[in-house]
């Protein structure tokens, strides 16, 4: 128990002190809303029969406080205090619970955060392993099932347990047998549900992971919809999300039906136990009908809150027990993630930062070896190369000789095994950042948003922030210019998801011109193979060559005329640069 309270609060965001001002709160409704049931069974008592005031000490002195008249005249009074309790009980508690509606939903927002952070900050080997629809699944299910299978099931039965505590003191004093009885009710359906544990833990596992693959397989299938189209093999997504889907309906009625249990249990040996207790009572000795009253009363109290606060409690403990899971993959994410010393991704809400390092000279790289987590083989092997500013270089090899692996280590994304990469002499992983900062990159495949050229050129700025004379100059350069005038919306025209209202050759240009938009010192290309046409190619080709001189241009080269207005070509095989020189020299010659 401590272990799983010490994860709930690692996993918990925020000031974690008010966690005992919402205890306090529950306690305090609890043991107000108690003591107003407690009360009931005396006032029963009373208005049956007024003289028995005198029979209990506090109620006598209160009595004898107020001077009334008759015994009879106290119980109006008593019913008023009840009434009062109950009301101030009532207001107390919907405050209590709107704060915690507050407290749990600004938990669940602030999770969220913390989670998309971590997974954009974390490095980048992270997402070599992790599938996206398990990452979407913990921002937005997980932190959900959090709130509602741990912070509320944990709060709520701290204040239960104080309720039946409180009510079973009454019981006590009241009728000791009673008690008895319904503790005879109570426990066995609190050892089976504690038994059932494993098995409620088993089905919130079954349920998020099927919930995982249902993320899963609706990305797959609209996600390449039009393979999926083409191939015709829509039933297979569908299938596979039914499949996950009957898991997880399968394992979510198990849980939910076991969840009806405890009421069902214990109101139905409650009510057997009362009619059998009564009438042995009767056949036994005989109870007199002010005794039954009491008795009665006792039972009311018991069915009104002892018993609905016992099932609440026990339900409690299945809910925590089933999210289990889910507090175990948030805390071992979290964990490893700020393990990883995640930092301020900078620059705030809807920012770039802009500090970049000084680049004065040249870019050295010495003896980068890399090898992917789990592979034996190095994907890169002792790469040393220097880059002078203004020069453009191109890498040229083999498919899986290392030209991408390469451009990720120089990007800042994989950290290498040994080597390092140094601008004017100073590391870069003294400041990454500062080191992204100088450079701009064009993806083979670009990223677009669902959004406006304006905006997906100008990614990731607020649009108050955006300049629109480098968006200018940034569309002229990529080519874009005659399309934008063509756009009867102009910049304005919205692009689709993933830029499907353009054509492979506009997307690629936009990409480019998001590149020159920023206006970063290095531009790394991964040149697209296929997506230009001749025009559009040789247009694209001269607006990076025209750069050429000002900027540094890392291009991984598919093309040969690329290579052709290049300083230096690398050619690179298994992971290493195995020859370097001019075009003429490494091209021509081979
Ligand atoms: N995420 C990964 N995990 C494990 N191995 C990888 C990963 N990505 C690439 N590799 C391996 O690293 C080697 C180099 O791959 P890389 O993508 O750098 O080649 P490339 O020259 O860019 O190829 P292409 O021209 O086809 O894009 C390959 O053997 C590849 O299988």
């Amino acid at each position: 128990m401590i272990k799983y309270l010490s994860k709930v609060l690692y996993v918990l965001s925020g000031r974690k002190s008010k966690l005992l001002l919402i205890l306090l709160m529950f306690v305090g409704t609890s043991v107000l809303e108690a003591l107003g049931i407690g009360l009931i069974g005396p006032f029963i008592t009373i208005a049956s029969k007024p003289e028995s005031i005198h029979t209990i000490g506090v109620l006598d002195w209160v009595y004898r406080q107020l001077g009334l008249q008759s015994s009879s005249h106290f119980i109006p009074v008593l019913g008023l205090v009840i009434i009062f309790i109950f009301c101030f009980k009532s207001i107390s508690y919907f405050l209590a619970r709107t704060y915690i509606y507050k407290f749990t939903f600004d938990q669940k927002r602030q999770q969220m955060s913390r989670l998309l952070h971590a997974y954009l900050a974390v490095p980048y080997t992270f997402h070599l392993s992790r599938n996206t629809a398990s990452l979407i699944k913990n921002i937005i299910l997980e932190t959900n099932s959090f709130t509602l299978s741990c912070m509320q099931p944990l709060l709520e039965g701290a204040a239960n347990l104080v309720v039946i505590c409180v009510l079973l003191l009454l019981l006590i004093k009241t009728s000791p047998l009673l008690m008895v009885m319904i503790l005879g009710i109570l426990l066995p359906t609190f050892i089976l549900f504690y038994r059932l544990g494993n098995k409620f833990k088993r089905w919130g596992k079954i349920a998020s992971e099927s919930q995982k693959e249902i993320i899963r397989a609706i990305n797959h299938g609209l996600g390449g919809v039009k393979e999926t189209r083409v191939i015709g093999c829509e039933s297979y997504f569908e299938k596979e999300m039914d499949k996950h889907t009957e898991k997880y309906e399968r394992a979510a009625t198990l849980f939910n039906s076991s969840q009806l249990l405890p009421r069902v249990l214990i109101e139905t040996s409650l009510i057997g136990f009362v009619v059998l207790f009564i009438s042995l009572s009767q056949v036994m000795g005989g109870q007199s009908m002010e005794d039954l009253t009491s008795v009665m009363g006792v039972f009311a109290i018991a069915s009104m809150r002892l018993i609905p606060a016992s099932s609440q409690l026990i339900q409690g403990i299945g809910r925590i027990r089933n999210g289990s899971h889910t507090l175990d993959m948030l805390y071992l994410d979290l964990k490893e993630i700020e393990k990883e010393k995640v930092g301020s991704l900078g620059g705030g809400y809807g920012e770039i930062e802009s500090k970049a390092m000084s680049f004065r000279d040249r870019v050295e790289l010495s003896n980068i070896t890399y090898r992917y987590p789990g592979n034996s083989e190095a994907a890169l092997q002792d790469v040393s190369l220097e880059i002078r500013k203004g020069e453009s270089i191109a890498f040229i090899g083999k498919s899986g000789a290392g030209k991408t692996t390469l451009v990720d280590v120089v990007l800042g994304l994989l950290t290498p095994e040994s080597g390092d990469i140094r601008v004017d002499d100073l590391s870069i992983y003294n400041s990454l950042r500062a080191w992204q900062n100088l450079i701009g990159y064009i993806p083979q495949s670009i990223f677009l948003t669902d959004d406006t050229i304006e905006r997906n050129i100008a990614f990731g700025v607020n649009d108050d922030k955006i300049n629109y004379e480098r968006l200018d100059r940034a569309i002229k350069a990529a080519q874009l210019g005659e399309l934008v005038a063509e756009l009867p919306k102009g910049i304005k025209t919205e692009v689709g998801e993933r830029g499907v209202r353009l054509s492979g050759g506009q997307r690629q240009r936009i990409g480019i011109a998001r590149a020159l938009y920023h206006e970063r010192e290095i531009l790394v290309l991964d040149e697209a193979t296929a997506a230009l046409d001749n025009e559009t190619e040789r247009l694209v080709s001269e607006a990076i060559t025209s750069l050429a001189g000002t900027k540094t241009l890392i291009i991984i080269a598919h093309r040969l005329t690329t290579v052709e207005k290049c300083d230096r070509v690398y050619v690179m095989e298994r992971g290493r640069v195995v020859k370097v020189g001019s075009y003429g020299e490494v091209v021509l010659e081979r």
